[in-house]
């Protein structure tokens, strides 16, 4: 049976990235996704306004929709504080099991828990299966037109607080125009965009951040 991309993501980490070094683990996934095969991470362009806004929330606990081979996942847990922790939602148990392996490469398994499902089944069970009282920051990365649907459930399942940080990848390619519409028109939302491009390419592309008013 032929090897997926992505275990060849993972064949290319365990051999080229220094174990326990968050920042070769994400430049191995870069050369090879811009070099070899491209792939949906959010990617080192990105990555930085990613980076800023995670610095920016410092939060103690993080959550993230998508995790696919985990490469957002280290970009945002490698600057965790101590006892914080972020909560990654994949569905895919394959894309599930690569990153579980290449985020143990990069040294931050205690600070990262994958969570198998759909994000909006594993939502309303995060306060009891959990343990989570409120949001730091979420970083939306998932099936576009969940980005949406998914805010108005954390809030419905009072999950974010005054000053709580949404940041949401893909906003003009694949885009999320609903989202953008909602969290936009939306008063307790206080919205930024931030024009990059689409990983490894020269195609437009955007993040936007949405900080929670309360
Ligand atoms: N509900 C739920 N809960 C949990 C879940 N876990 C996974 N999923 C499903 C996630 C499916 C993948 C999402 N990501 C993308 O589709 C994506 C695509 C491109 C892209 C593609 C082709 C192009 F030509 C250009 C750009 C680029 C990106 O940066 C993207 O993030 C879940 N869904
Ligand atoms: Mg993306």
């Amino acid at each position: 049976m032929d090897q997926s991309k992505e275990q060849r993501i993972l064949n290319s980490v365990s051999y080229n990235a220094v174990k326990g070094d968050p920042e070769s683990v994400l430049d191995c996934i870069d050369n090879y996704c811009s070099q070899k095969e491209w792939a949906m991470n959010v990617g080192d362009e990105k990555g930085v306004i990613l980076d800023k806004v995670v610095e920016e929330a410092d939060p103690t606990i993080a959550l993230e929709f998508g995790t696919y081979v985990g490469y957002s996942a280290i970009r945002i847990a490698r600057l965790l504080k101590p006892n914080a922790r972020l909560l990654t939602i994949e569905f895919n148990p394959e894309f599930a099991s690569i990153a579980r392996e290449i985020i143990e490469i990069a040294g931050l398994s205690e600070k990262i828990t994958i969570i198998e499902g759909h994000s909006q089944d594993i939502i309303p069970q995060l306060r009891e299966k959990y343990q989570v009282d409120k949001v730091d920051f979420v970083f939306l990365d998932h099936w576009k037109e969940r980005y949406c649907p998914d805010t108005i459930l954390l809030e419905e399942c009072g999950y974010l607080r005054k000053g709580s940080i949404l940041l949401a990848d893909n906003i003009v390619y694949p885009g999320a125009p609903d989202f953008i519409k909602y969290i936009r028109s939306h008063k307790s939302f206080d919205c930024t965009n931030y024009p990059s491009h689409l990983e490894y390419m020269k195609v437009e592309d955007a993040m936007e951040k949405a900080v929670y008013m309360g």
